[in-house]
C-alpha cells in the first residue's frame, strides 16, 4: 500500500473550476518528506457521468505518477479499478468498506469519512486505512453536511482511533497547525487551493504551515 500522506488536494469541479489546471499548478510545489507524498482525490459531482469521471480521474492518474503523487478516487470504486488509482475515499453513501477491500484488495488506500469515535471505530473494522474527519469548519464547498465539529472534534475522533484522521472542511493553511494539535494526521482541502488566485503559491502555503509543525515543536507529530 502506498504511504498515506498528510496533505489531501480534492478535485473541485463546480461548474466553472478547472481542475486539471489546479492540478497541474498543485503538482509543481514539491512535496517535503515529514508530509509523505501529496494525496489527490477525484472527487466530481453528482450529475457528472461515469465517462466524465473516468477521463477526469485518467488524466489525474498520469499526472500523479509523474510526479510521485497518491491518486485516489472518491466514491466510485469502478472508475478506482479502471484507471488504477491507488484507491477510494468512501462515504455513508457509498459501497461498504469491506467490499471495497474486497474488490481492490489489501493494497489499496481506503479512506472512510467519520463524524463520531463509533463510525471510527467501525471503518477501522471494516478494513479502512484512514479517515476522513469533518466538517472541521463550516464549509460552502459542499451541502448538506451536519454542523461542523471544530478542532476539539477532530480530537475525539482521533483519540478513538488508531487510523490516520484527515479533517477536512474550512481547512485552510492558518487553521491547519491546530487541526494536527488536536491530533489529527493531516488535512484535506478544496476550496484553499482550487479558489486561490494562485493554487501553487496556496498549496506551497499549506505545505509549509504542515510542515513547521513537524520541525521540533511536537504538535501533529503522531
Ligand atoms: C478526506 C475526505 N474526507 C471526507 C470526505 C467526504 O466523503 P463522503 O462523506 O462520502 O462525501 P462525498 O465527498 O462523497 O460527497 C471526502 N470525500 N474526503
Ligand atoms: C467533500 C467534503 N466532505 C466534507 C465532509 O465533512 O464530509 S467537507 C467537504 C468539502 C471540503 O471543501 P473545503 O475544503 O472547500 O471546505
Ligand atoms: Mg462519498
Amino acid at each position: 500500500m502506498p504511504p498515506v500522506g498528510r496533505l489531501h488536494l480534492i478535485t473541485d469541479t463546480r461548474p466553472g473550476r478547472d481542475p486539471l489546471a489546479v492540478l497541474r499548478a498543485a503538482l509543481t510545489v514539491p512535496a517535503l518528506a515529514p508530509l509523505g507524498p501529496l494525496m489527490v482525490q477525484v472527487r466530481v459531482e453528482d450529475d457528472w457521468t461515469d465517462r466524465q469521471a473516468y477521463e477526469l480521474a485518467q488524466a489525474a492518474v498520469q499526472l500523479c505518477a509523474a510526479s510521485g503523487a497518491v491518486c485516489l478516487v472518491n466514491d466510485r470504486v469502478d472508475v478506482a479499478l479502471a484507471v488504477g488509482a491507488a484507491g477510494v475515499h468512501l462515504g455513508a453513501d457509498d459501497l461498504p468498506v469491506e467490499v471495497a477491500r474486497r474488490l481492490l484488495g489489501p493494497g489499496a488506500v481506503i479512506g472512510a469519512t467519520a463524524r463520531g469515535p463509533d463510525g471510527a471505530l467501525a471503518a477501522l473494522e471494516a478494513g479502512a486505512s484512514y479517515l476522513g474527519v469533518g466538517p472541521a469548519y463550516p464549509t460552502t464547498t459542499k451541502d448538506g453536511l451536519p454542523d461542523s465539529i471544530g478542532p476539539s472534534g477532530v480530537a475525539a475522533v482521533a483519540a478513538a482511533t488508531r487510523l490516520p484522521v484527515v479533517a477536512i472542511g474550512g481547512v485552510t493553511a492558518d487553521r491547519a497547525p491546530g487541526l494536527l494539535a488536536a491530533g489529527a494526521y493531516g488535512v484535506a482541502v478544496v476550496g484553499a487551493v482550487s479558489a486561490a488566485a494562485d493554487p501553487a503559491q496556496a498549496l506551497a502555503r499549506l505545505v509549509s504551515c504542515l510542515s513547521s509543525a513537524f520541525d521540533g515543536s511536537g504538535a501533529g507529530a503522531r
